[in-house]
């Protein structure tokens, strides 16, 4: 049996009205934005692609299947606390993660400024040096909800490999 597993996670959230004061949260970061995304969680889908990812690259399913969105106990969560728990979920299977790329889908906050305080972040989470976690992003050249900025998507693909 191969010693290598790839996975792909996919994930939308609207963007909530700016008087409901929700921070935008990317990567485990704040970024600075007129409205954060609307969710259960603190809603970060660029974390929920990457957790989808690694699920799906164990064959542990997705993150609703881990993390009701109907129970209590997640809501407000913060997502990096559920992917520290989906990383054990995987570490006690015999997997580490190899590299992971993950791609924002949308027009505005541009993540550029932010790419590197995202990698800082979310990489020691992963076992990963910064180099081996891509942060990219792509507009929709204004284009379907995300053109229209009713929301943001976010994809992930990850390589796993046995310990
Ligand atoms: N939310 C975003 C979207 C895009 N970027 C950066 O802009 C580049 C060009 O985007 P196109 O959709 O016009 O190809 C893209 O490669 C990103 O570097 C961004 O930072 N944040
Ligand atoms: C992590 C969870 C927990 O409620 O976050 P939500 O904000 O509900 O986000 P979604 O991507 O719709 O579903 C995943 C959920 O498991």
């Amino acid at each position: 049996m191969t010693g290598l597993r790839i996975g792909q996670g996919f994930d939308v959230h609207r963007f909530a009205a700016p008087e409901d004061g929700r921070p935008l949260v990317l990567m485990g970061c704040e970024v600075p934005h007129d409205r954060g995304l609307a969710g259960h969680s603190d809603a970060d889908v660029m974390i929920h692609a990457l957790m989808d990812a690694l699920l799906g690259a164990a064959g542990l399913g997705d993150i609703g299947q881990h993390f009701p969105d109907t129970d209590p106990a997640y809501r407000g969560a913060d997502s990096a606390q559920l992917l520290r728990r989906v990383m054990g979920d995987l570490s006690e299977r015999g997997w580490r993660v190899v590299n992971a790329d993950v791609c924002l889908i949308g027009e505005r906050p541009k993540i550029g400024p932010h790419r590197e305080r995202m990698r800082g972040r979310i990489a020691p989470l992963l076992g990963l040096a910064a180099e081996a976690l891509n942060v990219k992003a792509t507009t929709t050249e204004k284009l379907g909800f995300t053109g229209r900025g009713e929301g943001l998507a976010a994809q992930a693909v990850v390589l796993i490999e046995r310990i």
